[in-house]
């Protein structure tokens, strides 16, 4: 690429002296001007003639020279005219280019990897979801609603023609009914190509928008070296081409997934990896890891043969109001006001009385206790793991998030929080749910990190990610489903992490929807480790952002905040609770992620 020219170099590094000089200049005005009435004052004043003779002198002396210098700078000013021109070059192809701002920091040299298409690639940013090919590709959500018919397309086109007139837009027919292509070109001496799909749900709902390829390429691409000019068009179309992208999405970037392949070898990687997606999305997946996919297959075995007791076997170990046992129909969001459709079995690490009669009786359910430990103590391990590598990502001692979670062995526990939670929601067959009628209803959940363990088919999750919540329990906002994909583990950053990071990494609102015609109408099983903050392990994060606080304090926070939601119909301005639900939902308490109905004595 040819370089700057010498008195391009020249003027960068004079530039400053320049504008000192203009800065004189301009003073020197100043001067000349309030030099010229005393001089014009002088000569009609009615003082003797000599007095009136020296003080002519006297002004015009100073006039002359204010003059004399004026004449000087504006000389001057001849060479930053020729330093600016000289600033300046043209290129091969006659467009002129302007030479690089002084004290620039130095622009990365091109090497071979620069391609075109690569930058291209580099513009798209961090890629975030998985095109059916198990690309990598970054995933959108349509901000405009998609086109239903041809005027609408039009429309659509027309408004974005003028919006960006210098952007042809192409509308290629969808490969299917589903699937819908727009496609830009980003005219000039370079072309942009941007093309952005989306598919529409078997059901008719619009699923991702997908910013399929942004790239853009000189007329004659082989011929190498490129121009400065080339740089600089295409530095404008890209951005024209990101602007219409962002014109068109909602910042939704999918749920990242993150393989723990090779876990020692990559730990800097992976590393890396937790701390994007805990930043930007708040979940994510983990694939290889090593829970062996019949160990989960197994747990979800022995809940299923919990869940189908009889509900007055089940009701023995009812919950008893710190996060262990049994509950069905009692778990109040304050986002819908009305008791998820499930029930759950809590298991705690804690080897406390509480925890003894939350057990079920060994003749009731074989083995459940022994196996449930089991499957328990390994979700954690693997949670170990991550917590170990969120905290050094974090700037905090290793231990920080294991130690503010794990009771030490050889205690009774008794400061655990963490809980695993089986879960069935019910079997929707045949029922007319209404079209908002949620499984679980929005939330945050409370904890450090969760643990998700999904059935294949039996799909619901979603969750809002890649924007921030805009109502106060994401009532309204834009929902991502979270597809079920076999040994697959969801995870996501809890409240309590949340505060650990300096709110740098997102707790992020999720919710689980009922199916929709068509949909698996069949119970879903999901089951889910909550590790949360031990009760008196202090939680804060690296700059102390927030006070200290307690596990035990933070929940108690949480729950006062959520029952106070819940239960004073005054404070829901965005979203609804009915006068009969909250009534006959008085008697309820609130639990890890929301309320729970009281329905033991126990305290
Ligand atoms: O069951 C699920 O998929 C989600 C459950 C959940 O988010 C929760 O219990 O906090
Ligand atoms: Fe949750």
């Amino acid at each position: 690429m040819p370089g700057q020219t010498s008195a391009g170099a020249a003027a960068s590094a004079s530039l400053d002296d320049q504008i000192a000089s203009l800065n004189a200049l301009i003073s020197t005005l100043a001067r000349t001007r309030s030099a010229l009435p005393t001089l014009v004052r002088t000569a009609s004043s009615t003082s003797s003639p000599s007095d009136r003779a020296q003080h002519y002198r006297a002004a015009s002396t100073e006039c002359q020279a204010a003059v004399r210098s004026l004449g000087e700078q504006l000389d001057a000013l001849e060479s930053v005219f020729q330093a600016v021109e000289d600033s300046e070059r043209r290129d091969s192809k006659g467009i002129v280019v302007r030479a690089p701002a002084p004290n620039r920091p130095a622009s990365t040299p091109a090497t071979d990897a620069l391609s075109w298409s690569a930058l291209g690639k580099a513009l798209q940013g961090p890629g975030a979801g998985r095109s059916g090919k198990g690309e990598t590709v970054e995933v959108y959500s349509p901000l405009f609603p998609p086109p239903r018919s041809h005027a609408e397309v039009v429309d659509l086109t027309r408004g974005w023609q003028a919006k960006h007139p210098r952007t042809r837009v192409d509308v290629a027919a969808g490969p299917s009914e589903q699937l819908h292509e727009l496609r830009f070109v980003a005219r000039g001496a370079l072309h942009a190509h941007v093309a952005l799909r989306w598919a529409r749900g078997p059901d008719g709902d619009e699923r991702a928008c997908e910013a399929d390829y942004v790239t853009c390429h000189a007329l004659s691409e082989d011929k190498l070296p490129f121009e400065t000019s080339d740089f600089a068009i295409f530095r404008t179309l890209s951005n024209q081409a990101m602007a219409i992208i962002d014109g068109c999405r909602v910042k939704d970037v999918g749920v990242p997934q993150i393989s723990l392949r090779d876990f020692e070898a990559r730990r800097e990687e992976i590393k890396e990896q937790l701390l994007i997606a805990a930043t930007e999305v708040g979940f994510f997946t983990l694939v290889d890891h090593p829970i062996p996919l019949e160990n989960v297959d197994a747990a979800f075995d022995l809940a299923e043969r919990f869940f189908s007791l009889s509900d007055e076997v089940k009701m023995k170990t009812a919950w008893n109001g710190k996060n262990m046992g049994y509950e069905k129909n009692a778990q109040i969001r304050p986002s819908t006001g009305y008791p998820d459709p499930k029930e759950s079995m809590q298991m705690g690490f804690q080897e406390t009385e509480d925890q003894e009669k939350a057990w079920p009786a060994e003749e009731d359910c074989p083995g459940f206790r022994q196996d449930a430990l089991r499957f328990m103590h390994e979700a954690r391990n693997l949670s170990i793991n991550i917590m170990e590598l969120f905290a050094e990502g974090l700037g905090l001692p290793k231990d920080t998030l294991v130690e503010g979670t794990v009771s030490p062995e050889g205690t009774d526990k008794s400061d655990s929080m963490t809980t695993m939670r089986m879960l069935k929601y019910h079997d929707c067959t045949g029922k007319d749910f209404g079209e908002d009628y949620l499984r679980a209803g929005s939330h945050a959940d409370f904890d450090v990190l969760t643990f998700l363990f999904q059935r294949e088919g039996q799909d619901g999750l979603e969750v809002c990610a890649g924007k921030e919540i805009t109502t106060p329990f994401g009532v309204g906002d834009v929902w991502t489903p979270i597809k079920v994909e076999r040994g697959a583990i969801v995870i996501n950053v809890g409240d309590q992490l949340k505060r650990w990071s300096d709110d740098r990494l997102k707790s992020t609102f999720h919710r689980v929807r009922c199916p929709r015609p068509g949909q698996n109408q069949g119970a879903r099983h999901s089951i889910g480790l909550f590790n949360q903050a031990r009760r008196d392990a202090v939680i804060q994060g690296p700059k102390k952002l927030y006070p200290k606080i307690t596990g035990g304090e933070f929940l108690a926070q949480a729950m006062k905040r959520n029952y106070e939601a819940a239960m004073k119909k005054d404070k829901l301005e965005t979203y609804e609770v009915k006068e009969e639900t909250l009534i006959a939902n008085k008697d309820h308490q609130v639990s890890g992620t929301g309320l729970e109905k009281v329905v033991a004595a126990a305290a």
